[in-house]
């Protein structure tokens, strides 16, 4: 029988990645992974070398380009299929990522008379310098009680579209007014594929409050906000948003060409990262708590009904598996944290230690000969501010509990324990309002790396957890959503969980709790919980006054 083959191709922080699987079982032919040229943008403009200030995080929307220029054409050549035989190709992206666009589609910061301007560039998720912004919002659509407020966990976030429109509009009006449209950058790269604009409903509804029924805020709230903003939705906002699965359109023959794929091969509108994991673990069902691991944790939950969860996301109708509501809930830094510990924490004689095999890995080593407990350490995992349950991301970490004995490995599995701390903030947060999480499903970087932390999961939250047979979980996701733009006709799917049916698979080995550890851990997590609400809730705000201070004596450049 003649085979078939989807492209999916995973656009995350720090690189992009294609993946070619087997239609009819998921087999991962080939893989190939372009690191972005230009990174993440936080210190310096590109070209100009222009400083940023704080909290600013951009990318360079040709480094995604770049990304399909360079693996989509690897993953043909190493798998030797004929790109007659790839019918559909899928893409799931970081969000809230989004730019600014001219009225040919083409983003700002490419035209040399805005490229020296920051908020030409395209905004990273992890771009938090419009807390100021996301906390008018939602001071605002509390007191005018706005219905979407409820559907997002009482609060925006500085991550999301309306607020980092906001903040281009408040500090860069003529910019504002240049732009045509704002766009996700998943959509973005959809239009360069395709050649024509096809929104997608997971990022509009998981980051720009757009809502299957009711659609996006009224103007009068935006116009409430500012009066520039109340036609925001229907003129920079505009155009029609498809469900997850949806044909965008066919491969341009310029795209065709550069890709080493047929024109009119199928693409798939755009997909969320985390949001793509979740039939690529087999998870089409209710109770199933998916955890995307990586740089940051999307914790993504299906239910058959809409609830309020304190600090999550949001829930959004279909936004991940069609029948069903999807929850989203997130820790916004993880393996960030591990990475800054690595990167800026540790001395010189752990480096040379860990020479043969790493440092992440030399931490872990020493790190597992650890009780739980034993090092009297405890870690608020706010290195990037709180995603859920607080919803601030003017929030630092903290690491209390240290002694003039305190040794590298300690504090870097206080620092695993932390972030373990917060997911079981989450499922709490799920549990106690009536979002049941049975089982937990890992996938992303993190898992395959490391499995001290794994275990240290597993522990802390008291439950087993199922492990993603692939590396690239994401992107299978985004190609069994190809498979299902290409339709059952064609050889893919008709939907996304016959696909799931077919194509995904966990592992066999899981990571199963360990009650003793759990009894403490439970003791810790108590000490967590009065932390996290000290310095998260109280009356007290000392992290942001401190974030004020060093602002303030930085006396940042940027206009
Ligand atoms: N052995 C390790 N233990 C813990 N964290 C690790 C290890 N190796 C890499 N990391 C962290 O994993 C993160 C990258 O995760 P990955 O899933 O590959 O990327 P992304 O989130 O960009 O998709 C980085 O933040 C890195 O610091
Ligand atoms: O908010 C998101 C999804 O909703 C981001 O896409 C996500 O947190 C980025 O993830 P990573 O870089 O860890 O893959």
């Amino acid at each position: 029988m003649k085979k078939s083959y989807a492209i999916g191709v995973d656009y995350g922080t720090e690189s992009g990645r294609a993946l070619l699987v087997d239609i009819s079982n998921g087999a991962e032919i080939a893989t190939h992974v372009t690191k972005y040229p230009h990174g993440v943008i936080d210190e310096r403009l590109p070209v100009s070398g222009r400083r940023l200030e704080a909290d600013w995080a951009l990318q360079h929307p040709d480094d995604y380009l770049e990304v399909l220029r360079q693996s989509v054409p690897a993953v043909v050549r190493e798998s030797g299929v004929d790109p007659a035989d790839v019918i559909g190709i899928g893409i799931d992206f970081t969000a809230c990522t989004m730019l600014p666009l001219d009225s040919a589609g083409q983003p700002l910061c490419f035209d040399p008379q805005h490229r020296d301007n920051p908020h030409s560039w395209v905004k990273l998720w992890k771009h938090h310098a419009a807390q100021e912004e996301a906390n008018r919002i939602n001071e605002a659509a509390e007191q005018r009680g706005e219905a979407f407020l409820a559907r997002y966990g009482g609060k925006i976030s500085s991550e999301w579209m309306l607020a980092k429109v906001w903040q281009i509009l408040n500090e860069a009006p003529e910019l504002y007014d240049q732009t045509d449209q704002f766009l996700e950058a998943a959509d973005w790269v959809v239009s360069q594929m395709t050649g024509q604009i096809a929104k997608n409903s997971c990022t509009a509804g998981y980051k720009a409050i757009w809502h299957k029924e009711q659609g996006y805020p009224s103007s009068d709230f935006l116009g409430s906000l500012d009066p520039r903003l109340a036609d925001l939705t229907s003129t920079k906002l505009r155009g029609a948003i498809h469900p997850l699965g949806t044909k965008a359109g066919g491969l341009t023959e310029e795209m065709a060409m550069s890709l080493g794929l047929r024109a009119g091969t199928a693409v798939a509108v755009a997909n969320v990262d985390a949001h793509a994991a979740v039939p690529a673990v087999g998870v089409v069902e209710p109770g199933k708590l998916v955890m995307a691991m990586g740089t940051s944790i999307c914790h993504l939950l299906l239910d058959e009904t809409e609830k309020q969860v304190e600090g999550m996301c949001g829930v959004v109708e279909d936004g991940i598996i069609p029948g069903y509501y999807g929850y989203e809930a997130g820790q916004s830094a993880v393996g960030d944290i591990f990475a800054w510990y690595v990167e800026q924490g540790v001395p010189a004689y752990v480096e040379q230690a860990a020479a043969g095999i790493g440092v992440h890995e030399w931490l872990e080593q020493q790190a597992s000969a650890y009780q739980p407990g034993e090092t009297g350490l405890l870690a608020l995992d706010w290195w990037n501010g709180n995603r859920s349950v607080l919803v601030n991301a003017d929030l630092t970490g903290l690491l209390i509990g240290c002694t003039l004995q305190t040794k590298p490995e300690e504090i870097y599995r206080a620092l695993l324990e932390a972030t373990a701390f917060g997911t079981r903030k989450i499922i709490d947060a799920f549990n106690d309002n009536g979002v049941k999480v049975n089982e937990l499903y890992a996938c992303g970087g993190l898992p395959q790396r490391n499995r001290l932390l794994m275990q240290i999961y597993a522990d802390v939250t008291g439950r087993e957890i199922k492990i993603a047979d692939s590396t690239q979980t994401p992107a299978l996701g985004a190609a069994m959503f190809g498979a299902v733009a290409a339709g059952a006709a064609a050889g893919g799917y008709d939907n996304i969980v016959d696909a799931a049916e077919q194509m995904a698979r966990v592992r066999e080995e899981t990571f199963q709790p360990n009650s003793a550890h759990t009894a403490v851990y439970d003791k810790l997590y108590a000490e967590y919980c009065t932390l996290h609400d000290y310095f998260g809730r109280g009356a007290n705000p000392i992290m942001k006054r401190l974030k004020q201070i060093s602002e303030e004596a930085a006396q940042p450049s940027i206009s």
